[in-house]
């Protein structure tokens, strides 16, 4: 077991974990950003929907954009945010610009879902607030932003649950080859699995989280399964990165993307890991340099991947990365459960309600 200064484990604000990040990769000191090992048992080393006017509408009005597919299962959303707005989807603001920025009030974004520029904010003059679904927002410029009067939210908290299972998803399913049985038994094209490769347990095995915040956190009591802080999920902070990277059999990135961590994962970090050991990503993809991964992968400096996230999304259908067995992709989907989307709709709501009548906004970001 390794041990170092005990750190402040559970940061009530994701989004500051990478404010807190240490700035000097060199040599990767980890003041702040945490980095875990574990021994565990698994050891742990719109438009409302009939009309097309505004004229009569009392709800304040809100720009939402989809989630999904246009009709796709935002509309499972609207009813929770229609109850106290009127939606005008992206796609109609898009075609009448002169008949609703005026009118709108708040932004609903849904991660990437719609680039929040100058132009836009630009075009909405009453514009207050920005609620983005999600913890993670790298994709907005905060300063900007605000410097139109407008503030930001995110939805922490709410994710964390979701994100932490689609780790443990993506480092099971990795483990035992999982997709690839599912594709033999689906696609397959001779009636023999190619066992040229064995899968590996997780039980015993180590797990380096790398950014413990609230979901890494989420993360490793799901690996330990016990009770009171690192101690409860039997963890051990890492005196250093180099150590998690060279110990851990699973190393799962949970930070989130800034300045700081932008290819905090390159080729002198897979470099170091063990050729057995699985690599999961579930923050964003620009957390790696994926020339690296791939190229880690394919000298077998590793045994596998399963991310969650890449750069850009979804790949290119002839990326290398998607060619290989050995490598899941998802395409982010971390926090996609009915349940926690419900939440996260709700807290957007609470948030643009806040700006609306000028109270502190519960989740607001600040730059
Ligand atoms: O990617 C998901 C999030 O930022 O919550």
């Amino acid at each position: 077991m390794i041990s170092s200064p005990r750190c402040e484990l559970i940061n009530e604000n994701y989004t500051a974990a990478a404010t807190a990040c240490d700035n000097n990769r060199k040599g990767f000191a980890l003041t702040n950003f945490f980095c875990m090992m574990f021994l565990f048992g698994l050891s742990l080393l719109i438009v409302p929907s009939g009309s097309n006017s505004l004229k009569a509408m009392e709800k304040p009005v809100v720009l939402a954009t989809t989630l999904g597919a246009p009709g796709g299962i935002y509309k499972c959303f609207e009813s929770c945010i229609e109850r106290h707005f009127t939606i005008v989807p992206y796609e109609r603001f898009v075609q009448r610009k002169e008949q609703f920025a005026a009118r709108i009030q708040a932004l609903f974004v849904w991660g990437t879902s719609i680039k929040v520029d100058r132009e836009l904010l630009q075009s909405l003059p009453n514009l207050k607030a920005v609620v983005n679904g999600g913890v993670g927002v790298d994709h907005l410029d905060i300063p900007l932003i605000n410097s139109f009067g407008v503030k930001v939210s995110n939805t922490p908290h709410v994710v964390d649950n979701a994100t932490a299972d689609i780790g443990m998803c993506l480092m099971l399913a990795s483990a035992r080859r999982i997709v690839e049985g599912h594709n033999f038994s689906k696609f397959r094209e001779s009636d023999e699995f190619p066992e040229t490769t064995l899968g590996t347990d997780v039980s015993g095995a180590t797990l380096g989280i790398i950014g413990m915040g609230r979901i890494g956190y989420k993360i490793a009591k799901r690996a330990q399964g016990s009770e009171n802080e690192e101690k409860s999920v039997g963890a051990t902070y890492c005196v250093s990165m180099d150590e998690l990277l060279q110990k851990s059999d699973f190393i799962m990135v949970v930070v989130n993307l800034s300045p700081q961590t932008h290819k905090l994962i390159g080729a002198k970090e897979f470099a170091m890991m063990k050729p057995n050991s699985t690599f999961i990503n579930i923050s964003r993809g620009l957390v790696v340099d994926q020339d690296a991964l791939v190229e880690a992968l394919q000298k077998k400096m590793i045994r596998a991947a399963a991310l969650d996230v890449t750069y850009p999304e979804p790949l290119p259908r002839d990326h290398s990365l998607l060619s290989m067995p050995n490598v899941i992709v998802l395409p982010h989907v971390g926090t996609h459960t009915m349940e926690t989307s419900q939440l996260m709709v709700k807290r957007m709501v609470t948030n643009a309600l806040a700006a609306l009548t000028g109270d502190q906004l519960p989740d607001e970001v600040k730059a």
